[in-house]
């Protein structure tokens, strides 16, 4: 599914070089949910920046199915990703003038289905998130959390083989977060999606078939000065 080979990614802050990631290989079976854990300012948002498109590596091979996303121009990437990437933030992005349905079907290609088949889908996927009565409320007039089940259906209503989730529950509390957990984990596992979800919650990390730690995956930073160098292992959990 995924396969990244010799990958480096940094910036240049004030004309300086800041390497962030030094990936030797990685390779990510199709279906597998991984969670990813690690310090802040480690690279785990920059990870997912390169699986979906977002960005391209400095240099190195990053292979998604059959795309070579480091060959790609931005604007290639960037329809790899409409088609191929469910991507799911900490913050939910609806547009707040729109119901929470409307805000749904602005991602789902109207070509090839009718309008009663794009009303039924939307209510299905409303039903299996548990939210089929505030299909017609605006973001405002939903709690935190039923607006980041919004945001999942909207990130996966279109069945992307790949799911990215960057701290999706990171600002919800932790009841909440552990329930939209298992509710991603339960789609993502029936649709046969690959999950790589990043998370501080190390409680909410071990619910996924795999937990990694940045710095396993890092050359970077197993051989930074000021962080320990921890063998490469995959935590399985
Ligand atoms: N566009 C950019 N320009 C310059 N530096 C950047 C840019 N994007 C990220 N960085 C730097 O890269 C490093 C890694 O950032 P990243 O957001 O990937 O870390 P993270 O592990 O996701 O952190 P957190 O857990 O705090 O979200 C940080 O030091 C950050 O300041």
């Amino acid at each position: 599914m995924i396969q990244l080979d010799q990958v480096a990614k940094g910036f240049r802050v004030n004309g300086k070089s800041l390497p962030i990631l030094n990936i030797p290989s990685w390779e990510v079976a199709a279906g597998e949910k991984i969670a990813i854990i690690g310090p802040s300012g480690s690279g785990k948002s920059t990870l997912l920046h390169l699986l979906g498109g977002i960005m391209g590596p400095d240099s190195g091979g990053i292979y998604v199915q059959s795309h070579s996303l480091h060959e790609m121009s931005q604007s290639r990437r960037d329809q790899y990703r409409a088609a191929n990437v469910g991507y799911i933030m900490q913050e939910f992005h609806l547009i707040p003038s729109l119901t929470a349905g409307q805000n749904v079907e602005l991602v789902m290609p109207v070509a090839g289905r009718s309008r009663k088949q794009r009303n039924d889908l939307l209510h299905q996927w409303f039903h299996k998130v548990g939210l089929e009565e505030r299909i017609h409320h605006l973001p405002a007039q939903l709690s935190r959390g039923q607006q980041q089940r919004v945001a999942i259906i909207r990130a996966l209503i279109n069945n992307p083989p790949l799911v990215l989730a960057d701290e999706p529950t990171g600002s919800l509390d932790w009841e909440t977060a552990g329930e939209l957990t298992e509710l991603l984990l339960k789609i993502c596992m029936t649709s046969g999606m690959t999950l790589i979800t990043v998370t501080h919650d190390l409680n909410l990390a071990q619910r996924f078939t795999k937990c990694l730690h940045i710095s396993d995956l890092n050359k970077a930073h197993r051989t930074g000065k000021s962080t320990s160098v921890q063998p490469y292992k995959e935590h399985m959990l």
